[in-house]
Formats: C-alpha cells, structure tokens, sequence
C-alpha cells in the first residue's frame, strides 16, 4: 500500500476521533446548527404549510373575529335617537303556568278594613287606567275571600283576593309555583299614617314578567301607593316598600338550554371526522398515485368520485342513526321532541353537504399534509363560527332583521354549517324549550313536527336585538334544508371543475375552458372519432412540424423517423416527434428539454427497450405515452388513436409504473380483482388470472398476504401481472425487474415472452442483459434524444468496439515469442494488457474479419494437455458473448505457444457505455459553446 496515502488516511482518521471527542456543548451546538438547518430547509420545502401556519392563521382567524364584531357593531352601534317611550300603565291580569293557564293577581295580607279599602281602591283606579268594562276578562276584580285550600291551584282566573293566614301567601306560592302574580304584606299604623309594606314579586315566574325591573311591578307599585294616599286622605303618608322574590322550587322538566345553544357545535364536530378522514383518504390515493394508476386501468373519473361519495354516506349515515340513538338514549329533548324523520333529514343532508365540500377540498388539494392540514381549519373555523352565532340565540335571527346587511346573511348562507346550525336551532327551540336571555324566563317547547319544517318559527320564540320591535321575517327549516341542498350540488359541481383543471401528480391538467370544448364531452360520453374515420394522412400532416433529423444524428434514427411518417408502414403504434420541455423551477424562467423530437415505430408482437441512463427520459417518454404527462409537442398513434383520446387509448393499455403503486391493505387477489374489475373481465378471466397469472409471478403462495408485507421483488411481480391484466393491446414496464433475484426475473422475462404475442411492448431497462434477452429492439437514450436503434445484434455490430481474446504464454519464457509473433502475423491485434504471462489483444470491429484466422492460430498453437487444469480466462463483462473457448481437441499441433485462450464479443453495456460517453462528449460541446456565446 501507498505509505503517502496511508498516512494522509490516518491523520484524516485522527481528526475524526478529536471531532468526535468534542466537549458536550460543542457537540450539542454542533448538531443543533445542523438540525435547525434540516428543519428549516423542510420548512421552506413545506412552504404551503409553513404559509398556512403563519400567515393564513392569524388573518382567517382575525377576520372572522372582526367579522362577527361587525356582526355585533351593526346592532349595537346604532344611535337610538329617539328612544321608545314606556308609558306606565295599569297592572296587566296575571298569566299562569301558560298563557291561558288560571292564575292569581295578587293576594294580600292581613285582611282588614285598612287592606280591604286600600285593596278596593287599587282595583277601581287599576279598572279605570285600563279603560275595561267592570264585567271584562281582562278586568283585575277586588274579590276579597279566597276559597281555596294551600295545596290547591287556582282554578279560575282570581283578581285580589285575602290571605287567610300570615305564612299562606309565602306557602302558597311554594305549593303551587307560577300561578301568582304578586303578594302584598301591609304593616300598617294608621294614627301615624305610617303604610309598610312588603310586596312579593315572582323573577323566575313564566311569562309573568314580574321581575324588579319589570314595568309591571313599577306599575303595581304606583297603583297601590295611590290607593294607600286616597285612603289615608294625606298625601303625606309615610309609605315604606320592601320588594321582596317569590321562593321558588325546581320546575319539574328543565330546558335542554347547553343542548339548545351548543348542539350546532357539538353536531358539526360528529361530522367532521368523516370529513376530514375523506379528505385525507382521497388525497393520499392522489398523493401516492393510486388514483392515477387505477385510471390508467380504465377507471372513470367520475365513478372514482362517486365511489369515496357513496362510501362515505354510507358512514355518514350510520353516523346520523347512532347520533339520534344516542340522542333519545340520554333523553335529550331536541331529539326526543323533534320528529325523527326532519332531525334524519336535517343531520344526513347535512353530512351530505359536508362530504360535497370535503370532495371540493381533495380536488384542489395535493399533498395529504395540505389535506390534514385544510381539514383541521375548516373545522376550527367552521367551530367558532357556529360558536360565534349559535351560542347566543339572538345571532341565529340577526341576520334576518331589517338593520342587517342582507349580504351577510347570503355569505353564511353558503356555509353548510350556518344553514345547519339554523335549521338545528328552530328544532332545538319547539322541543328543547328557551330561556329568555334578559328575563331569564324557560319557555317550554311544544315540540318540532315534520309540518315544522315547512313553517318558520312563531315569532314569540324569535330572540332579536333588534329596537323597533318588529320581528325579523326568517325562512322555514325546509328552506335552509333547500340551501344545503343546492351548497352541495355547487361543491359537487366545483370538484368536477377542479379535479379537471388542477395538475395532476405529474403537472398534467386540462385548460381552464375545458367544458366548453365539444371533444371533452365527445370523450365522456364515448363518441370520439372511429379509427375508420380517422386519417393517419391528415395526422402527419397536422405534425408538420416533425422536425429534420438533427445534425450527427445515427442513420438509423433517421431513418426510424422517415419510416413512421409512411402511412403504409404495418405500425401499431407510431410516436411523431414527442417532445417535453420542464421549467427548471416554479418562478424560474430556464428551461430542461427532457424528451428531444422522439420518433419511434412499433409493431404489433414487438418489444422494444428503452435503455439510458438515469435521467436520460425514458420514464417521462412512458408517462406521456401512458397520458398521465401532458406533451410539449408531438404526437403518437396507438392503433389508429392519437395520444389525447386518453379514454379510448387507456381501455387498450397496461402499464407497469416505475415505482410500484399498490394499496397496502390489500393482498394480490384483492388488487387482481379490483383491476380486472375495473378493465371489466368476466369471472372466468378473473378466476384464470388469479391461479395461472400468480403462479407466472411466482405470487401464489403469498396470494392472500397484505402488500404491506411484500419483499420489494414481490411488488414488482405484481406490478408486472397488473400491467397485463385486460389482456392490453399495448403494455408499458418501467423497469419491472428492479429489485428482483435472478431466478423471479427469469420467470417473469418468460411471462413477458408469452405475454408480448399480438401486443407492443415498450421496457425500459437498465440490465442490459434484459434488453438482449427480450427485446426485440433496443432504443439507447442519452439527454432526451434517441442516439442509436436497432436489435441488440445490431447495435453491438454497429457500434461494438470488436472481439477480445485474452489467452495465458504456455510458460513465461514463450511469451516475448507469443507477443513478436502475433505482432508480426496480426498487426491488427491490438495488445491491451500483458502481466505475469497474460495477454489481452483486442481486434477493431472494421478488422472482424482476421478474427477467424485469428482464431485458427490460436488453436494450432494451444497446449492440449495444459489446458485441462488451467483455468479460462474470459473478458469482455459478464453478460458477453463468448464465440469460441479454448480447451477443445484441435488436430494439428503447432509450438504449443499457449496453454489456454478464451474470446469475447463487445457486449451491449459496452455499446451502451460507448454511446453515452459519447452523448457526454456532445452535451459538453454544446454547453461549453453555450457559456461562450
Ligand atoms: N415533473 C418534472 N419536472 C421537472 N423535471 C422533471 C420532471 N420529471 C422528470 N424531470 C426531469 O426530466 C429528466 C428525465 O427524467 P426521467 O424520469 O424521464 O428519466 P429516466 O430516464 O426515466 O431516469 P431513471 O432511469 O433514473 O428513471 C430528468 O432530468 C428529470 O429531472
């Protein structure tokens, strides 16, 4: 070994081991630098999220903050310039436990000739005021007794009426909650002139409106304070008021309020698992590409949507019935009050509409990270959203009042959530009951019929902010259920729009007009052009623009390219100067011609090979033939069908994708069935491919195994037996044996041997040993263009660099003699290399034909008996073609100069290597000649 190296090696070593044993801290900053640097590096990358998080956020949020402060403003920023007047008037009859239930007025306490007169004098003015005739319902009557017992509700409507005892007011009202108004307890001193007394008030009584506040109890007050005056007769009289609250007890059946106000909320949040899951179910087939492969197999566009929409309401509707399972399980009254049918309808429309919108996201999305990431923001907007309006009654009806501008209500209108909330809101106020947010007064709900639907709620259970005191015209529930109907049919109908014109995978999309093109139309509802009306004439020349051959470009690819611009050549598939150009970046005006004025002609029973190295375009030449890549330029024919009738072509291909695309979950059979499902073969076909197709891959023992645990060689077999599921007329393998041991590829070349009868195969490769074995052609690709064509043969003949013959001197004195004496019979022979008695001469192609006579020397001048034991010397790579090898019986015997001998022909990975160099050479001329200009 070189000492100089070795020593530099060491010292290189040495420094590794110091840096290593680098203190704790300069360790821990040393990898922190580098850390931050990858996560900030993955930031950038990630730039949409990193975007969403930082700058979207904050303004989503803060304008939806503002928003609904807006919302607010508009109401409570009104100048009320001219306030409404409240005019105390007499004492309204009471309202019982209901509107029409009995009730009592007042009751008073002690009864005496005092009371009495003072009560009597109330009544008269209370009638008066009122302007009712004595004998009117409405007409608070001085009745004096009282006929009823502590635990008995009143039966009738009572005006004043005396107290029999102290305690019986307070018992009373205890016993019998909500039936009477107020209660008055006099103290009274009359040779003073002193009036004390305490008047009870219900705040928490239904509908009564007797809180402290209230105008009632003001006008009661007044009422009884006048009576005091005219009955005393001075109107200095000392009057003393205690207010004082009814007790109160629980009511026997509470209002659902939490459920009432967050039900929208909670409801919203149930649903919104399965939309966030179908986003990221259908952006992860995008993402992985398993949608694209599937399409490629034939799918339709429409019916991959359509199956994710069934599937998920499916969920969705299991979802609703568990919803109000557990609804009437925990006797919640919104569900149990409500019809069962309109609650159905409500919650499954709305699942509906939501699984719409989540198709809408999953069109415009690409990355399942973007998809988590979208799903998660409509749900914490669409949350407080409806926290913002469905929590305070009064924001559910604002909306409709007249101060409110209309266009609000049309923007939360396109909002399934909104018009659910809305429609959940009326149900929850007919069943669940309300709770007046200023009086604090429940409101019992009669219960939400189906006939509900179709009204709008009655105006008294209506909470508005707003001050003229007129009530909001609101819609009917089956409105907002109309307006969730017509927001899915426009999400349905923008998933359409978007999956059309957003790129795909592999930057393909259709312009932004598409619709309106009759051939997009033409190409979904299966009238595109027969073959037969189809001239391949008219199409060449539509190509006009196929370009001359390129300077130095190989004789045979011209002549490939003449050929397939004949329409009498017998070709089943013809690719016309395809081109593809790549922008180097998003914002980057430079641009990277990854496939340069391809032309290719193939025959039906043909395998053609695309060799190249990485990066030469042989995948993106696959995956503009297979459709999944939009051309730059150029054209190809299958069968008589051009490249953009992709529903026609994609029925007659199959395609093996370089990186394998198959669904995890499911085994071998599973993803037989769904592709030959999808290419629509009978059971007998199915049945057949499942038992011979899984053998040819070798995959039968594993049939029935998840493809999460495949080998990588396995996935590769599958991938294979896919591509010809549907017996294709025209099959696709992006390098199908990558990963494979040499026993499966041999069983899969022979699987691809039977299988390329009748069909056009084009492989790309990069075993050269694969492409001499199946194919028919090899096509070498370097830089975009093709630089040679032809049978292996060929190419090797064409551009071989010759035979090469290595052979060992007989002993290692013969050698000088060998070495002159081949100088002097064969100065064609080139000597390539010569140590301890080995020699390799090397014979230019153009001097092939010495090689025979060469030959002939060699055998005359072998050592029989010591080629026996002594090993064959072959060079030349492991996959050439040994002509000739030393060791067999020859006749007659010269020197003996040569114990043994073998011989090589230039293998194709030397052709390959050749022609690369070359294209190397080439490409470097070329962009040196670029910098200079
Ligand atoms: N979507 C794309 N955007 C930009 N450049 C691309 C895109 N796809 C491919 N390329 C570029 O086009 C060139 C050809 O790529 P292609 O994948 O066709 O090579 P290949 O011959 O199949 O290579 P390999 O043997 O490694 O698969 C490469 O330089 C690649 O970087």
């Amino acid at each position: 070994m070189d000492l100089k190296q070795d020593s530099s090696e060491s010292l290189e070593e040495l420094k590794m081991v110091e840096a290593i044993k680098r203190g704790y801290f300069s360790t821990f900053f040393a990898q922190l630098k580098n850390m931050l640097i990858r996560n900030l590096t993955l930031l950038r990358r990630y730039y949409f999220s990193t975007i969403a998080q930082t700058i979207v956020s904050p303004i989503v949020f803060l304008v939806l903050m503002f928003a609904l402060q807006k919302g607010s403003n508009s109401v409570y920023g009104k100048s009320i310039l001219n306030p409404t007047t409240y005019p105390l008037g007499p004492l309204d009859i009471c309202r019982g436990v209901t509107r029409s239930s009995p009730c009592i007025n007042l009751m008073y306490y002690p009864k005496s000739e005092d009371t009495d007169s003072i009560m009597q004098l109330f009544a008269n003015q209370n009638l008066e005021r009122s302007g009712l005739s004595p004998s009117s319902d409405q007409a608070i009557k001085f009745e004096g007794e009282f006929d009823l017992q502590i635990d008995t509700p009143p039966n009738k409507m009572y005006g004043i009426v005396s107290a029999p005892e102290q305690n019986f007011i307070y018992n009373y009202a205890l016993n019998n909650p909500n039936t009477t108004a107020f209660g008055i307890t006099f103290d009274i001193d009359k040779a003073n002139d002193i009036y004390k007394y305490q008047l009870w008030f219900n705040s928490t009584v239904q509908r009564n409106d007797t809180a402290a506040f209230n105008i009632r109890v003001l006008s009661l007050l007044r009422g009884v304070d006048e009576a005091i005056i005219g009955h005393s007769g001075n109107s200095k009289a000392d009057i003393d008021v205690v207010l004082k609250d009814w007790p109160t007890i629980p009511p026997r059946s509470l209002a659902d309020l939490v459920i009432t106000s967050v039900g929208p909320m909670f409801l919203f949040s149930t649903q919104m698992v399965i939309f966030i899951n179908l986003i990221l179910m259908i952006v992860t087939e995008k993402e992985k590409k398993l949608r694209e492969s599937m399409q490629l197999a034939g799918l339709k566009p429409e019916v991959y949507w359509l199956s994710w929409y069934l599937a998920y309401s499916l969920l969705a509707f299991i979802c609703v019935l568990v919803t109000q399972a557990m609804g009437y399980a925990l006797n919640l009254k919104v569900f149990r009050h409500t019809n069962f049918f309109a609650m159905f309808l409500t919650l499954f429309l709305f699942n509906l509409t939501m699984l719409a919108a989540g198709c809408m996201v999953s069109a415009i999305v690409s990355s399942s990270q973007a998809a988590v990431l979208t799903g998660v923001y409509i749900f914490i907007v669409g949350l407080i959203l409806m926290g913002g309006i469905f929590t305070t009654i009064s924001f559910t009806f604002i909306w409709w009042e007249k101060s409110t501008t209309p266009v609000i209500k049309y923007i939360l209108m396109a909002i399934p959530p909104f018009n659910f909330g809305y429609i959940y809101i009326c149900m929850s106020l007919l069943s669940a009951g309300s709770l007046d947010p200023i009086t604090y007064t429940y409101t019992p709900g009669p219960s939400f019929k189906w006939a509900n639907l179709y009204k709008p709620l009655p105006s008294n259970y209506i909470q508005t902010f707003n001050t003229d005191g007129e009530t909001p015209s609101i819609p009917s529930p089956s409105y907002m259920l109309n307006v969730m109907l017509i927001n899915g049919l426009v999400y349905l109908v923008i998933t359409w729009y978007m999956d059309n014109v957003v790129p795909n995978h592999y930057g393909a999309s259709k312009p932004l007009y598409f619709f309106l093109s009759p051939k997009y139309w033409r190409s979904i509802f299966g009238s595109s052009k027969s073959p037969d009306e189809f001239s391949i004439q008219t199409w060449i020349n539509n190509l006009a623009a196929a370009r001359p051959p390129f300077s130095g470009e190989d004789p045979d690819v011209t002549a490939e390219r003449k050929a397939v611009l004949d329409t009498n050549a017998p070709y089943a598939v013809r690719i016309v100067d395809l081109n593809k150009v790549f922008k180097s970046g998003v914002f980057s005006r430079k641009k990277f011609t990854a496939v340069d004025s391809t032309c290719l002609g193939l025959q039906e029973g043909e395998i053609l090979a695309l060799l190249g190295q990485n990066g030469a375009g042989k995948s993106t030449t696959m995956n503009i033939l297979s459709g999944v890549m939009n051309k730059t330029a150029g054209d190809a024919l299958f069968y008589g069908v051009p490249l953009n009738d992709q529903r026609s072509i994609r029925s007659m291909l199959g395609i093996c994708p370089q990186h394998d695309i198959l669904f995890d979950e499911l085994n071998a059979v599973e993803h037989v069935k769904l592709y030959a499902g999808l290419k629509g073969l009978p059971q007998t076909e199915i049945d057949r491919l499942l038992d011979e197709g899984l053998y040819a891959v070798r995959l039968l023992t594993v049939r029935n195994k998840p493809v999460r645990g495949y080998s990588g060689g396995m996935k590769r077999r599958l991938s294979v037996l896919i591509a010809t599921i549907g017996n294709p007329k025209i099959a696709f393998f992006d390098e199908p044996t990558t990963g494979m041991d040499p026993v499966n590829r041999r069983h899969v070349w022979r699987y691809l041997e039977r299988f390329k009868r009748g069909r056009v195969i084009i492989l790309t490769s990069h075993s050269m040993e694969e492409a001499d074995v199946l194919s028919d052609r090899v096509a070498v690709m370097a830089h975009g263009k093709i630089r040679a064509l032809g049978s292996s043969i060929r190419l090797k003949n064409r551009f071989g660099v010759g035979y090469r013959f290595s052979m060992i001197a007989s002993n290692l004195t013969t050698t000088g003699y060998v070495k002159d004496t081949i100088a002097q019979l064969f100065p064609q022979a080139q000597l390539e290399d010569d140590s301890a008695g080995a020699l390799i001469y090397h014979f230019d192609q153009e001097h092939s034909e010495i090689v025979p006579e060469f030959i002939s020397w060699l055998e005359q001048n072998q050592d029989e008996t010591a080629s026996e034991d002594t090993p064959t010397i072959s060079r030349g790579g492991s996959d050439s073609g040994t002509v000739a090898q030393a060791g067999e019986t020859r006749g007659n015997k010269g020197q003996y100069l040569i114990s043994t001998w073998g011989m090589s022909q230039t293998s194709l990975e030397e052709v390959f290597l050749k022609l690369v160099r070359e294209a190397q050479e080439e490409q470097k001329l070329l962009s040196d000649k670029k910098e200079k200009n």
